[in-house]
């Protein structure tokens, strides 16, 4: 439905977009995540007719749509601001665009109403904005960005000015609205938690150029490469050289750890000498103080290093010898005692042989 066809922008010396190539499909759920400045904004600029490409083209159903204003084009835009007029209603507020469009009285009052059902708000028309709470503002923006009908709503950091709690709330208001409504969203944030809750795909983008996009589990699971696997969650990479490369395994040299055979997860085209990272979560590593043997694990023996108390989990930090470290995750089921193992204790440390993904 929409498609981003090598598109490039040049700001000086500084190449904000470089060679971006995306399609997001009708109905879709897309979200732009990257680290601040990596060019997610300046693209749905670029979508909503703020900012204009040096090359490449912009079609939405087939049709470019680089040569319209953005009152033209059929897309709104809700910012984290929730730039509501605070003079006005909710209900006026939510009218604005259609009284530009002159659209009839009975109409108007109509599709506000509809909208207001939309998010879940329909007994606030009266109120003024500063009425509201935070998320309820969000709401009425998103109401205002919809009574439109355009075919695809921009959200630019829409949820960053919330509290965690109301954030979590809002999240799953969005997946809701968005399945009710049908319309596509393109979604940009640079919280990977937010981006994995929410989205059908994510573009994951680095320095102007997209990194790898996929579905939530996929790039959690199988990242493409090391910025990724470092940007999505938390996760332990693993230096090493590949030794041996066959059709159906890889036989790898990490570093400071010594030889492991990897027979899933491969990166296509591995050489003998070449440079590779295993990528490996650390909720994937069992860790006690003695495990039994398993032949599809890959053991090690280590020393608890640092231990990090978040709660729900205890996240161990074990050194397993020439300066390697990783990081293991426990969950805290057991009542009480905020940690299993101390600094300074042996422990042992497992994972499966299929655990990680390998990486260039
Ligand atoms: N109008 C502009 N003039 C000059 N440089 C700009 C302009 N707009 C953006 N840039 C630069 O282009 C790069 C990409 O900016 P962009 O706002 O797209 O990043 P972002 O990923 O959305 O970051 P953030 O999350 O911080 O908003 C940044 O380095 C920024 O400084």
């Amino acid at each position: 439905m929409l498609e981003i066809i090598d598109v490039s922008r040049r700001y000086g010396e500084y190449l904000a977009l470089r060679d971006v190539n995306l399609r997001v499909h009708a109905g879709e759920f897309f979200t732009l995540l990257g680290p601040s400045g990596c060019g997610k904004t300046t693209l749905l600029r670029s979508i909503a007719g703020f900012d204009h490409p040096d090359s490449g083209d912009i079609l939405l159903d087939g049709k470019s749509l680089l040569h319209l204003p953005p009152e033209k084009r059929p897309v709104h835009t809700v910012f984290q601001s929730y730039a509501l007029f605070p003079h006005m209603t909710v209900a006026d507020n939510i009218a604005f665009p259609l009284r530009m469009a002159k659209l009839d009285k009975t109409e108007i009052a109509r599709r506000v109403e509809e909208v207001l059902e939309d998010v879940r708000l329909p007994d606030k028309a009266r109120h003024y904005p500063q009425a509201l709470s935070g998320g309820q503002r969000q709401r009425i923006a998103i109401a205002r960005a919809l009574v439109n009908r355009p075919r695809l709503l921009l959200l630019d950091e829409p949820l960053s000015a919330l509290d965690a709690k109301l954030r979590e709330q809002m999240q799953i208001e969005l997946i809701n609205l968005q399945k009710d409504i049908g319309i596509t969203f393109v979604y940009v944030t640079h919280d990977q938690g937010e981006a994995l809750a929410l989205s059908h795909r994510i573009a994951v983008m680095n320095q102007g150029e997209i990194s790898q996009i996929d579905e939530p589990a996929q790039l959690y699971n199988c990242p493409g490469n090391r910025f990724v696997a470092d940007f999505i969650g938390q996760c332990n990479i693993l230096d090493g050289t590949v030794i041996e490369s066959h059709s159906d395994r890889v036989d790898v040299e990490l570093d400071g750890l010594g030889r492991i055979s990897l027979s899933a997860h491969i990166p296509a085209n591995l050489h003998s000498g070449e440079r590779c990272a295993l990528t490996l979560r650390p909720e994937k590593i069992r860790l006690a103080k003695q495990l039994e043997a398993n032949d599809a694990e890959l053991h090690f023996r280590g020393q608890v290093h640092d231990t990090l108390y978040m709660g729900d989990v205890t996240i161990y930090i074990v050194e397993l010898g020439e300066g390697v470290k990783v990081e293991a995750l426990l969950a805290n089921s057991a009542p009480g005692r905020a940690r299993l193992f101390d600094p300074g204790d042996t422990v042992e440390i497992a994972w499966h042989a299929d655990a990680g993904h390998l990486v260039r």
